[in-house]
């Protein structure tokens, strides 16, 4: 089993995926002064789903920034790229240098408290190409994150903790899901980035 790759970084999947977890990469009152700009400014919306034809509101809440003003489609219904705020670009330049990746969009989640998560999913729209790099940035309550593997079913959990980055890259998005569970313990909110290299501008 390859566990390191190059930069003796260790990868949490043991086969067709490379998921990178760097711990901290801010310190905990960085983290919570990011935490509190991002609740703040961030133009927070619930996202809209078409499931099985019928329109559905979310808890979490979304928002989604960009170099550009991208369109994004996903489970139904199209988003626009907001310029970036001075914080999200501070954010966006630390991840980048720490994973040695360049991105051009983010999409950002608010989950309100344990009860909000996000489903088994893998972001393999046609707009991020394919072995794409994705840089997830968390801030706020610490929660579980699992990955499973689409054809054996593996499973492998790990923990996001407050300031710290994971990264997805190689063939993480065609061959493995992920998802946050949700938990009833999670009494707190939790805010994450998803820093992503759109390739195309037609969904
Ligand atoms: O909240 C997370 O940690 C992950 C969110 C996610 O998977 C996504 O936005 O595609
Ligand atoms: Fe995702």
């Amino acid at each position: 089993m390859d566990l390191f790759n190059n930069d003796n970084e260790i990868n949490l999947l043991p086969y067709d995926g490379e998921v990178i977890y760097y711990g901290h990469i801010l310190s905990e009152s960085e983290a919570w002064h990011y935490y509190n700009i991002l609740l703040n400014e961030i133009a927070w919306q619930n996202d809209e789903a078409i499931i099985f034809g019928k329109r559905i509101i979310t808890k979490r809440k979304v928002a989604w920034y960009g170099n550009e003003n991208y369109s994004y489609t996903y489970s139904g219904t199209t988003k626009t790229a907001l310029p970036w705020t001075k914080a999200l670009m501070e954010l966006k330049e630390l991840t980048e240098k720490k994973c040695g990746s360049k991105f051009n969009s983010c999409l950002l989640n608010l989950y309100h408290d344990g009860d909000e998560g996000m489903a088994w999913h893998s972001d393999d729209e046609k707009s991020l190409g394919r072995n794409t790099v994705i840089g997830s940035l968390s801030f706020g309550a610490v929660r579980k994150f699992s990955f499973k593997h689409k054809g054996t079913s593996q499973k492998i959990d790990t923990i996001l903790d407050n300031g710290s980055l994971l990264v997805m890259k190689g063939e993480t998005q065609t061959n493995w899901l992920h998802r946050l569970p949700p938990s009833t313990k999670i009494k707190h909110p939790r805010i994450n980035l998803t820093f992503r290299t759109i390739v195309t501008n037609k969904p």
